[in-house]
């Protein structure tokens, strides 16, 4: 080791003391049994649901609350302490109009707190108190220190502990410490999240969950195609961003462009009134909840036959000066026969319905207008100079990849793209073969070049991004074509089927996956597979859990406009020390409803793995990062102190 970097340590530890008390503690912490990650995927912008299988860390709050105190008090306020865990700023006024004198409520806080401090003394019990510390209010943290250890057999403990918590009371104070409470409880139940993909695009609040998750305490993210999507966009990809923008006008989501991220559309809507008009195809999927306006919604559909035209316009230099993309037949525009309305694709000849080809020369047809030309350059401006844009993203790639290998898993969203034969299938780039692992990494080494020249917006790098939204070989996409044109023009539906990559029945072999986590260099006897991407059908019975338990699926579909397929509002994942569990959540109808009759979610759980023995912190991720810190304190140890 070398010595000048144990000297810089030494001024650290200045003394053999200071060293041995960390090699003890790291020690400790590497003995206790491993923190509880939880898995979500696939949110696309549904905040509400999300937030609150936050919360209740997929049932795990309950759980905690039914172990303590389960026969020990009734039902309903088992519920109403969930429910005020889980959303103590709304619960706890809700409750206090209940009381009609002070007297009741200050005897309700007392054993409220009191009831608290149990829970959060049990979730923290496997953790060091350096950690519990960290998870506790800050205004508070010495006065809950304090409460939580007090020894209930010392009769002048319980009377500072009464005295303490009247002085709380009577300060005002107990609102602000329930709440805090509340808080610390959340993320002491779950000590990391994983978001397997997808945060972007259909749902109404992506934002929300970027604020979300910027102030979570401990989170990763495997990037989905549509957050590749957003992040090209921002990286500079034309392509990307008519896309981006299209999916919002399609889900009547504008206003996350306009207001949440304050880029002016109406340069968009002034083409778009010259040149369009009503189209069917073109309507904008409504939400129940959203009051668009029959004048707004004929807006919606002109702005999104605008940007659809823009986006095949820019699709089309893209495949020529990339003729390893392999897309040639995804010039469609050049298909198109415009005398007789109709195209022909592989050898079939379809008529064309619900057009709106005004922009189009049909002697060049991926040539942009000047207008359009415009219009797309002021929103890349505005787009890329979004200060609430630029945070989402750099947090998206501080935190994100494309895949994760975390605690012997293999987490990705969509695929690692196979041929029929279980080979790994290899993409020419640059004039090399690439595929696997290797692929992979040349992706996200694209990304991230694209991102770090948001000026480049026809390099390489750049047009990889658009890629993975759409490629035959991309890991996030995982289909052969994306039928985007045939669902607005054909009719017949044969030409809207996007044919996925045989990953997407190979996943069910216990052979393949082993195969694939041993071409990520993990144990294929410990290791999953953990998916998002593809809603799991459990309508139509499929199974989540595949392979033997090797492969599980999370995408069950919190998004709404999906939930009609699957049947039910999404997967989540648990794996804490005993093993791994899968949760299905039934619809979340609203908060509203968790509060006024505190019933959860119901949510099913199924076991997918158990540890034979608890697993600890020693066999994770975090624990070869100690194990790694404890050697070279030890070194340190004996080069300074042992002389
Ligand atoms: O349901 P929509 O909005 O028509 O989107 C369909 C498109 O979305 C995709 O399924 C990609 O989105 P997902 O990653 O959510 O599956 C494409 O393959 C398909 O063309
Ligand atoms: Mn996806």
């Amino acid at each position: 080791m070398n010595t000048k970097y144990l000297d810089v340590l030494a001024q650290k530890y200045d003394c053999e003391e200071k060293v041995v008390t960390e090699i003890i503690n790291l020690e400790a912490i590497l003995n206790l049994p491993k923190g509880t990650e939880h898995f979500v995927s696939d949110l696309h912008g549904e905040y509400q649901a999300f937030q609150h299988v936050l919360r209740n860390g997929s049932g795990r709050v309950k759980e905690k609350i039914r172990d303590i105190f389960n026969g020990v008090i009734y039902e309903h306020e088992i519920n109403e302490l969930a429910a005020l865990v889980y959303y103590p700023e709304e619960k706890l006024p809700l409750i206090k109009n209940n009381f009609d004198n002070e007297q009741e409520l200050n005897q309700w806080y007392k054993v409220t707190i009191e009831r608290m401090i149990k829970l959060i003394s049990y979730a923290s019990s496997k953790y060091t108190r350096s950690k519990l510390r960290k998870a506790l209010p800050d205004q508070f943290d010495y006065i809950i220190e304090e409460l939580l250890y007090k020894t209930e057999e010392s009769a002048n403990k319980e009377q500072y502990y009464t005295k303490i918590v009247q002085q709380i009371i009577s300060l005002g104070q107990a609102d602000k410490l329930i709440t805090g409470l509340a808080y610390s409880t959340q993320r002491l139940v779950v000590d990391h999240l994983h978001v397997v993909g997808d945060i972007y695009d259909r749902g109404p609040e992506p934002d929300k969950i970027m604020e979300a998750l910027i102030n979570y305490h401990s989170v990763d993210i495997q990037w989905g195609n549509h957050d590749a999507l957003w992040i090209g966009a921002f990286a500079g990809s034309k392509v990307c961003l008519a896309n981006i923008i299209r999916i919002c006008a399609r889900y009547d989501n504008l206003d996350i462009i306009e207001d949440v991220y304050g880029i002016n559309l109406r340069p968009l809507l002034n083409l778009a009134e010259k040149y369009y008009e009503d189209n069917p195809a073109f309507r904008p999927k409504i939400h129940s909840d959203k009051h668009t306006t029959d004048h707004e919604k004929l807006q919606i559909t002109k702005i999104h036959q605008a940007i659809s035209m823009i986006q095949f316009k820019f699709e089309s230099p893209i495949i020529k000066r990339r003729p390893n993309f392999n897309m040639s037949e995804r010039l469609l525009l050049e298909k198109v026969d415009y005398d007789k309305n109709e195209i022909t694709i592989h050898g079939n000849t379809y008529p064309l319905e619900n057009t709106c080809f005004a922009t189009v020369n049909p002697e060049q047809p991926d040539q942009l207008l000047e207008e359009e030309k415009q219009v797309i350059d002021k929103l890349l401006f505005s787009i890329q100079h979004s200060e609430k844009l630029a945070r989402h993203m750099k947090f998206l790639m501080k935190k994100g990849s494309l895949y994760l290998k975390y605690n012997g898993n293999l987490l990705i969203h969509g695929c690692i793209p196979l041929d029929e034969n279980e080979n790994m299938e290899k993409m020419e780039i640059e004039g090399k073969n690439y595929g696997g692992r290797e692929l992979l990494d040349l992706f996200e080494h694209y990304l991230r070049h694209a991102f770090a020249h948001p000026e480049e917006t026809d390099d390489l790098a750049t047009d990889m991004v658009w890629y993975l939204w759409t490629g035959e070989y991309s890991s996030l996409f995982g289909k052969r074509a994306m039928t985007t044109f045939e669902r607005y023009f054909i009719e017949d539906k044969e030409t809207h089927k996007e044919k996925k990559n045989p990953y997407y029945h190979l996943r069910e072999n216990e052979e393949t996956c082993r195969k694939i986590l041993e071409e990520f260099d993990l144990n294929p006897d410990q290791g999953h597979i953990i998916n998002g991407h593809t809603p799991v059908k459990e309508i139509e019975g499929e199974n989540p859990i595949k392979a033997n338990g090797k492969m599980i699926v999370i995408d069950g579909g919190f998004s709404k406009a999906y939930q009609s397929k699957t049947g039910i509002a999404g997967y989540t994942l648990l794996y804490n020390s005993y093993g791994m569990q899968l949760v299905a959540h039934k619809h979340f109808n609203s908060r509203e409803e968790v509060l006024s009759n505190g019933t959860d979610v119901l949510s099913v759980k199924r076991l997918v793995d158990k540890e034979l023995e608890r697993k600890k912190v020693r066999e994770t991720n975090v624990g070869e990062e100690l194990l790694q810190e404890l050697s070279i304190l030890n070194s340190l140890k004996e080069y300074r102190y042992m002389k």
